[in-house]
């Protein structure tokens, strides 16, 4: 099966086009995890079966694991996804970028050892710092396009040729490095920020549909879900991955685990109200 494939399906059985991730930090935790040593394995678990049913994927951030030590409980956390909800893709958030040999040991930290179905990648350092992910057809990238951070314009929108760099990336990546990689259909995603939504629309029209677009930065970021949607949506209704972690991690209410259901239905309801109407 495909990762396309994975994720169709997974769009389809939800019914929704939120991604969960899992950043999760120590300083914010609940006060009956905190101390302990799998304190991050059983936040991550906890939130992973509350908000199941109201996503189409989880998004674990890996420098939260990793700056604790905790990349145990990081490979338990996508162990638990991949048995408790197997039809729910992972995507690696590591946004890698190294010489070829290096970024096939990249691969495998996240293919084989945490299993994910995708994993974010930099494409600064061009086609062979991208082509060893490629190698594992039944997984995909996401390169990152238009960022969500406001630092992104100082290099994401210069002008290459009468083109701004975001432009060029989409199109390098889903064209010119898809076909000669001989990558298949959804193999290549972007990452584009929900802080920029013309900008997604221009993503959108450049890459057509069957691009996957990972969308960070509703929730904690202010991006406007309407305009997401608006923005992103493929032909076919789908196409976007959009993301929500701090809103959802740490959504106020007394009974964590009940409100980060809560802001995780929501959001997905919020994307779903957008979807009726928007463009096809
Ligand atoms: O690749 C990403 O996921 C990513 C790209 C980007 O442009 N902006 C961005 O915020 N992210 C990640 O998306 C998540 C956003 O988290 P919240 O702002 O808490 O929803 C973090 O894990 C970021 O590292």
């Amino acid at each position: 099966m495909t990762f396309l494939d994975k994720l169709d399906a997974a769009w389809a059985a939800s019914g929704s086009l939120l991604t969960v991730g899992l950043d999760p930090d120590l300083s914010r935790l609940p006060a009956e995890l905190r101390g302990r040593p799998d304190a991050v394995l059983e936040f991550c678990r906890e939130i992973v079966d509350a908000t199941a049913a109201y996503a189409c994927a989880f998004k674990p951030q890996i420098a939260y694991f990793a700056a604790e030590g905790a990349e145990e409980q990081l490979e338990a956390i996508c162990r638990h996804i991949r048995e408790k909800h197997p039809g729910i893709p992972i995507v690696l958030d590591a946004k890698r970028g190294d010489i070829g040999p290096t970024a096939a040991q990249y691969a495998r930290e996240a293919f084989e050892r945490y299993r994910a179905d995708a994993v974010t990648v930099n494409p600064y350092m061009g086609y062979d710092s991208v082509a060893p992910y490629l190698d594992w057809r039944d997984r995909a990238v996401f390169v990152l396009c238009r960022t969500s951070n406001p630092g992104g314009s100082d290099l994401q929108f210069l002008t290459l040729e009468g083109e701004p760099l975001y432009l060029r990336v989409a199109r390098l990546t889903t064209q010119v490095w898809r076909e000669r990689a001989d990558a298949l259909d959804g193999q290549l995603g972007l990452v584009v920020g929900a802080t920029f939504p013309d900008e997604l629309a221009k993503v959108r029209a450049t890459v057509g549909a069957g691009v996957p677009i990972l969308v960070p930065g509703v929730g904690a970021q202010g991006g406007s879900v309407p305009l997401t949607v608006q923005a992103g949506l493929d032909t076919r209704g789908t196409g976007l991955l959009i993301n929500s972690s701090r809103a959802i991690l740490y959504a106020p209410g007394e009974d964590w685990r009940a409100a980060a259901a809560a802001a995780a239905r929501d959001t997905r309801d919020a994307i779903n109200a957008a979807r009726i109407g928007a463009p096809a």
